[in-house]
């Protein structure tokens, strides 16, 4: 006999069934909403780098939530301030502060205003600065009190105004470059850093601790990520591109002749230069010779050989009480693993088209531009600024007597070495690294990874609701048998 069928037995199933699957998407939908990348919200940080022969501006931008990641921060605005470096005013040092303006305009309309106040900004002076304190502290103080002027009425969070070390300079370039080539997280290799300026120049490279006992003064440790490193970094004031030629003229004009015959300047290139702008230099400790005049003619012969001879001039390669030295009795380390050389060593290679040839090669191609005659070479570059042309020969032989005789490079680590102006978009250079150390952004112990990345989080949780959705249809079906089977068995 049947039993009357009980209306709710079916209510109840399809109730519950339905209250499942609400329960279930609910509760994805929330996970999902709930762990979403909240809307991106960016910082940013200021960077102005003083430099002997100009200054730039870099306006950093990060994502707020990650700036504990490695490889976050990049470079959004880059700004190059007309006219020269800081230290040129030194006769005039208002005029210092003022030449930033234009870019400091530039950055206020770069950083969304309802962050400017949060947002850091940094002076960092270099290799003219530290000349410009040599010569004279109260004339470098004006000009570092009038750049200071200006950038306190922005309306930036100011952080200060200073010259920093040449030992600072080198080791923030090998950050910025591993910070931005992320191989500071891994604790994997890591790559040493070349910067060459107008005024200094810098070699930084990661060694082994027992290797950094020789010189304190060569040596920089960072732990990173919960990573040690042991740095060595050296950086050679006076040896950056345009004081290493003041060197080389002062070298060749200590007889005070009124014509000067240079191997490392074009064939009929001639220009009249004033022994004051090549001896007023601090990096010039040979006296102006008695027998000078006002001035000499400055005459290209342009021939590559005798130029590598005038370039070794300025090097000394005796003294050395170290084990092994690079040059002027400096300790360094053998040098270790890949580099990255950049700023002047870029923009000279570049333009020489000697950024990835063979050591023979490139000297082969050194020998041929400096004995190309300088009509030829100017109709070649009409648009390149006639003081940069004219001292390619020069610089070209240097960088390549200074990367292999002074640095010990050979043939075979010359592969090692890439030339290179920006990473991931952002230029190579000391300030990246210089505003991560100042603003914290690289702790010393790796930040807690969570367990897993939200879309892994996402796919384990639509997973877990899907079985629960089939226990539950099951649990319904075996309900819903067992009464009609009830029904049957009455
Ligand atoms: N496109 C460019 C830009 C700069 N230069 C030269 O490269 C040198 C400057 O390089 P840079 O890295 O800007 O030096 P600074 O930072 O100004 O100098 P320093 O680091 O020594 O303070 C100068 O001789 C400049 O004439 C160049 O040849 N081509
Ligand atoms: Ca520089």
């Amino acid at each position: 006999k049947e039993k009357p069928k009980n209306p709710w037995h079916k209510a109840v199933v399809i109730f519950i069934a339905v209250l499942g699957i609400i329960a279930i998407v609910a509760l994805v939908t929330t996970a999902v909403l709930q762990n979403k990348p909240l809307q991106q919200k960016f910082k940013y940080g200021i960077v102005l780098d003083a430099g002997s022969s100009h200054t730039a501006v870099y306006i950093y931008e990060w994502p707020a939530e990650k700036e504990n990641d490695t490889g976050r921060v990049k470079q959004k605005h880059f700004c190059q301030v007309k006219g020269p470096g800081i230290s040129s005013y030194s006769l005039s040092p208002e005029q210092a502060g003022h030449s930033l303006r234009l870019c400091i305009q530039e950055a206020v309309l770069n950083v969304p205003r309802r962050r400017h106040h949060e947002t850091p900004l940094y002076l960092g002076a270099t290799a003219g600065m530290r000349l410009l304190r040599m010569e004279n502290q109260s004339l470098c103080d004006q000009v570092l009190g009038s750049v200071e002027k200006v950038l306190q009425s922005t309306p930036f969070d100011y952080q200060g105004a200073r010259i920093i070390s040449g030992q600072e300079e080198g080791a923030f370039g090998w950050v910025t470059v591993n910070y931005l080539s992320d191989r500071l997280k891994q604790g994997s290799g890591t790559t040493g850093a070349l910067d060459l300026g107008g005024a200094s120049t810098q070699i930084t490279f990661a060694t082994n601790q027992d290797e950094t006992g020789e010189s304190a003064e060569n040596t920089v440790t960072f732990r990173l990520y919960g990573n040690d490193y042991f740095l060595y970094t050296h950086s050679f004031l006076c040896y950056g591109k345009d004081q290493v030629l003041k060197l080389a003229l002062a070298q060749q004009t200590q007889a005070g002749a009124s014509t000067l015959l240079d191997p490392c300047f074009n064939q009929g290139y001639s220009t009249n230069l004033s022994y004051s702008s090549v001896y007023s230099s601090p990096c010039i400790t040979t006296q102006k010779p008695l027998a000078a005049g006002e001035g000499f003619t400055h005459r290209g012969t342009g021939n590559a050989l005798q130029c590598q001879e005038v370039v070794r001039r300025i090097f000394n390669f005796s003294g050395c009480t170290f084990s092994h030295c690079s040059f002027n009795g400096v300790y360094q380390p053998p040098l270790q693993g890949q580099f990255g050389a950049f700023s002047a060593y870029y923009f000279v290679m570049n333009f020489l088209n000697l950024t990835s040839d063979t050591l023979e090669n490139n000297m082969e191609k050194m020998a041929r531009y400096c004995s190309t005659p300088w009509t030829q070479i100017k109709q070649q570059f009409p648009n390149v600024k006639e003081k940069y042309l004219a001292e390619y020969c020069f610089s070209g032989t240097y960088i390549l007597f200074l990367l292999t005789h002074g640095y010990n490079f050979t043939s075979d680590t010359w592969s090692n070495i890439k030339f290179i102006k920006k990473i991931s978009g952002s230029d190579a250079g000391w300030t990246l690294g210089y505003m991560l150390n100042l603003t914290n952004m690289i702790p010393a112990e790796a930040p807690d990874t969570p367990p897993l990345p939200h879309a892994g989080y996402v796919t384990l949780l639509l997973f877990t609701s899907l079985l629960l959705f089939l226990i539950l249809l099951c649990s319904l079906r075996s309900l819903w048998v067992r009464c009609t089977s009830q029904r049957q068995i009455i």
